[in-house]
């Protein structure tokens, strides 16, 4: 086992250099971001990953605040069924707070110095928010990092779940259990000995109404398939997965829970301008300038679009997390059929009808439809 020291004078942990590979440039390693409540199975999760036969070399950071000295992080690597660990120094102990400062860039001297890993997951504390963790990736990606996001998984505790989703908040207070749900790419029901069918369907129902887009699997002691945890590609458009078909199954859904988290989703014919798309965006996202039917400001956790941008021949990608968003080409080309922009919203005080009137106001108001 190899110590990590921090250096008082910089920023940014010194690890010692062990022989391997250094990293090709260009290669970007996927993140995959693991949350879920207090106990949901998390770690439980990562170390059956870690001792699973398969043939990634594969990364685990656990953030946990544990006994002992919580300036210590474990980063684990698995190689070939081997298990490798490694200790991550962080300065403030959280890694939420430190990834932003020094911890992303101690995974990345890591693989200069060790070698490249194939995969890289990161567990969140149980009450943190994915999407502040998430949101470092995905901007420090765009900077040319070595590292992309690759997904948000959320472990669902099936016992405890709705007694966390239905926990009373003070007023203006997102409910931490259903952020998670709203954030994820994939959710796994985990625990699903400890209840019977139809407390199971109701939890099933209750995670689809908060969000429309997310995967489910359910499971016991976090035994999952792994080629449905890893290479989401949820954040880009390299799943081979048309996001067109993908998004057009998602429904608007109805919130099971009071004040919860909802889906909201519909799709507009025309093309549009991109500045006019970014202004309602950012009303949206940043100015939270619309409000529901009851004068509630519209708050938007996760957002994801097909849009068709005038004058460009691909379909352009939507992506958002809380306030972050991002417009990106894909390499699809749009066909001979109608182009047609198609939204997903999953966030509180959503009213599909009027963000769909604003939608059309704002975008198409300039008379570009073609
Ligand atoms: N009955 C039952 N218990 C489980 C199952 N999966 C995990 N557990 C237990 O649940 C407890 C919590 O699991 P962890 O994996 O530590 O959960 P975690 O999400 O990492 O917890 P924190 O890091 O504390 O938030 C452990 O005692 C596990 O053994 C399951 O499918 N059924
Ligand atoms: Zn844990």
């Amino acid at each position: 086992m190899d110590e990590v020291l921090m250096d008082e004078d910089d920023d940014c942990p010194e690890l010692v250099p062990i022989a391997g590979n250094p990293l090709s440039p260009g290669e970007q390693i996927p993140v995959t971001i693991i949350t879920g409540y207090l106990g949901a199975g998390k770690t439980t999760l990562l170390n059956y990953i870690l001792t699973e036969q398969h043939n990634k070399r594969i990364a685990v950071i656990l953030n946990e605040f544990g006994e002992g000295s919580a300036l210590e992080k474990s980063l684990a690597v698995s190689q070939a069924g081997e298990l490798y660990e490694e200790w991550l120094e962080l300065r403030n102990g959280c890694l939420c707070c430190s990834v932003k400062d020094n911890g992303l860039k101690a995974i990345e001297n890591l693989m200069q110095k060790k070698g490249k890993f194939d995969y890289i997951l990161l567990e969140t504390t149980g009450l943190a928010d994915p999407g502040a963790v998430a949101s470092m990736f995905w901007v420090d990606a765009e900077l040319g990092s070595d590292i992309y996001l690759d997904g948000i998984v959320t472990v669902i505790d099936a016992k405890y779940a709705m007694q966390h989703l239905t926990e009373e908040k003070p007023e203006g207070l997102v409910n931490e259990a259903a952020r998670q749900i709203a954030l994820a790419d994939l959710t796994i029901i985990n625990k699903t000995d400890l209840v019977n069918g139809e407390e199971l369907n109701h939890l099933r129902d209750t995670v689809r109404s908060i969000n429309g887009l997310v995967k489910i699997l359910e499971c016991q002691k976090s035994r999952v398939d792994l080629s449905q945890v890893l290479d989401l590609h949820s954040f880009d458009n390299k799943d081979g997965v048309n996001l067109v078909e993908k998004l057009q199954l998602v429904k608007t859904t109805r919130p099971h829970l009071d004040k919860s988290i909802l889906t909201v989703t519909f799709e507009v014919a025309g093309s549009l301008s991109e500045d006019v798309l970014n202004v309602f965006i950012q009303d949206l996202l940043w100015e939270k300038a619309f409000q529901n039917q009851a004068g509630l400001p519209m708050k938007v956790i996760r957002l994801k679009g097909i849009v068709s941008i005038a004058g460009k021949a691909n379909q352009v990608m939507l992506q958002g997390v809380h306030e972050l968003y991002e417009l990106d080409e894909t390499p699809q080309v749009w066909g001979e059929e109608p182009r047609v922009n198609r939204l997903v919203f999953i966030g509180r005080n959503l009213d599909r009808e009027i963000l769909q009137e604003q939608f059309i106001s704002t975008v198409l108001k300039v008379g570009d439809r073609n």
